[in-house]
């Protein structure tokens, strides 16, 4: 095998189970999508000390160097500023692998333009013109984010680079120490165990996902020996990560409102309300949930439709978009996705956070009436950052064009993204030269 390699890994969305994903009761449905964060590894000539520098060109400052103190495979930051994403990654990974031999890592970092804000930005191609990235001046600490998952994506590609050199592997043999590895790294940086969505979406694309019990990773932050990392990685995890797509012919579009909302605040007012009136919350969870399961199912049938009678089920599509005869299966879509926005507007009214606020229901409301859309709902959290719509793929450029010159839309921005099914996956290293000069 080459010494250098490439990996990359996808962003999320998270059209259904925001919330209910923090509960292992429930499973949610999230999509992968095109934007994607890329690590090129290198072995360098190994010097006096084992080490691994990682460099993320496209920021000020993206420079990091962690060096290996002893046999306790001890880490310490010898260059750069904080990251605690970065830094989690490597620690933690060597604290697993424990390497025997000298060694001399370097990686680099690229991340598609979907993550961030793409103002006062630099484009630069790679020399065979396959990858192209925008380059900013600030530090990344000081350049907006959209929301993509984009620490849940560089821990994934630093996890699966980093334990795919250590031990000679393809990606298939790992993925799952991959993702267990990313996932207490992911929890350590953000000192919390969260739902661990976002990382599962990382290194195992778009999947229906029912969560880990946080006592996996509780257990190792109490008692953070290396044999303990060892024992928790090794075994076989206890969620769900099975693989889903959207149908053929079906879009998902995702606008940007660039309002801005604050996940853990919004999280921790519906934990509040949950703990407080558990008879009111279990119910709307419940009703929540089967709306989120019809959601699903809708999307089934759909693909078998499309397998049992191609020509039947585009047929059924244009009728759709051309807005005469509605199909049973697309009918269930359009009702799912109705569903679930009647239920997020309920736990908006009752738990005070801003789920789906008014400004977006006016919006959602307003989506609903383009042509060859199914409905649309505030993915993840929800708030003012973005809504995400399921909509007749011939259809796209007639909504673009027609949202274009309609003021009830001058507040989105869509995003040139699309599902993009794939999670982790080996890259061709020769994409990425010359981009970093
Ligand atoms: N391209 C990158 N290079 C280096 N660090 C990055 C990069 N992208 C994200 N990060 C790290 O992830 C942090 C953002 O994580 P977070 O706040 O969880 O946002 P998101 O919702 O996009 O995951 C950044 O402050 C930085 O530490
Ligand atoms: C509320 C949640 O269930 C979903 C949040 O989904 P987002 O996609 O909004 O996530 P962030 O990118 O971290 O803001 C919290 C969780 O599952 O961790």
């Amino acid at each position: 095998m080459s010494t250098v390699r490439a990996f990359s890994a996808p962003g999320k969305a998270l059209i259904a189970g925001g919330y209910l994903v923090l509960d292992p009761a429930y499973n949610a449905y999230v999509t992968a999508l095109s934007c994607r964060m890329h690590a090129v590894i290198e072995s360098r000539e190994v010097a006096a000390k084992s080490k691994i520098t990682i460099d993320s060109p496209q920021f000020g400052k993206g420079h990091w160097v962690y060096e290996m103190k002893d046999e306790e495979f001890r880490v310490e930051q010898v260059e750069g500023d904080l990251n605690p994403f970065v830094g989690a990654a490597v620690e933690t990974i060597l604290k697993y692998v424990e390497p025997r031999e000298s060694f001399n890592y370097h990686i680099t970092i690229y991340s598609d333009a979907g993550y961030h804000t793409q103002q006062d930005t630099r484009a630069v191609k790679s020399g065979n013109g396959a990858k192209q990235f925008l380059y900013h001046l600030e530090p990344i600490g000081q350049v907006a984010k959209t929301g993509l998952g984009s620490s849940a994506g560089l821990v994934s590609v630093i996890t699966g680079s980093l334990l795919s050199v250590f031990k000679k592997s393809s990606l298939d043999e790992i993925k799952d120490k991959i993702h267990n590895l990313a996932q207490i790294s992911h929890c350590y940086a953000q000192k919390k165990v969260g739902s661990g969505f976002d990382v599962a979406a990382a290194i195992y694309g778009s999947i229906i996902y029912r969560r880990f019990h946080a006592s996996v990773i509780d257990e190792y932050f109490q008692n953070p020996k290396q044999e303990k990392l060892q024992e928790i990685v090794n075994n076989q995890w206890d969620f769900k990560h099975v693989r889903c797509a959207l149908p053929p012919g079906i879009k998902l579009l995702m606008g940007d409102i660039s309002g801005g909302s604050e996940t853990p605040k919004l999280v921790s007012k519906v934990l509040k309300w949950k703990n407080e009136d558990p008879n009111t919350s279990k119910l709307l969870y419940e009703n929540l949930n089967s709306a989120n399961m019809s959601l699903v199912n809708a999307l089934d049938q759909l693909h078998k439709e499309y397998e049992e009678n191609e020509s039947n089920y585009r047929d059924n599509l244009n009728k759709f978009s051309t807005n005469s005869i509605i199909s049973s299966n697309l009918q269930s879509l359009v009702n799912s996705l109705h569903d679930i926005r009647q239920y997020l507007k309920k736990l908006t009214n009752l738990t005070g956070a801003d789920i789906e606020p008014e400004l977006q229901t006016i919006l959602l409301d307003a989506c609903f009436t383009l042509p060859g859309c199914f409905g649309g709902v505030v993915p993840g959290a929800g708030g003012f950052d973005a809504i995400s719509l399921l909509v007749v793929e011939s259809k796209v450029d007639q909504i673009l064009n027609q949202t274009m010159s309609d003021s009830r839309f001058s507040n989105v921005s869509w995003l040139n993204l699309h599902e993009e099914a794939e999670g982790i996956l080996e890259e061709n290293p020769a994409d990425y030269k010359d981009l970093s000069a």
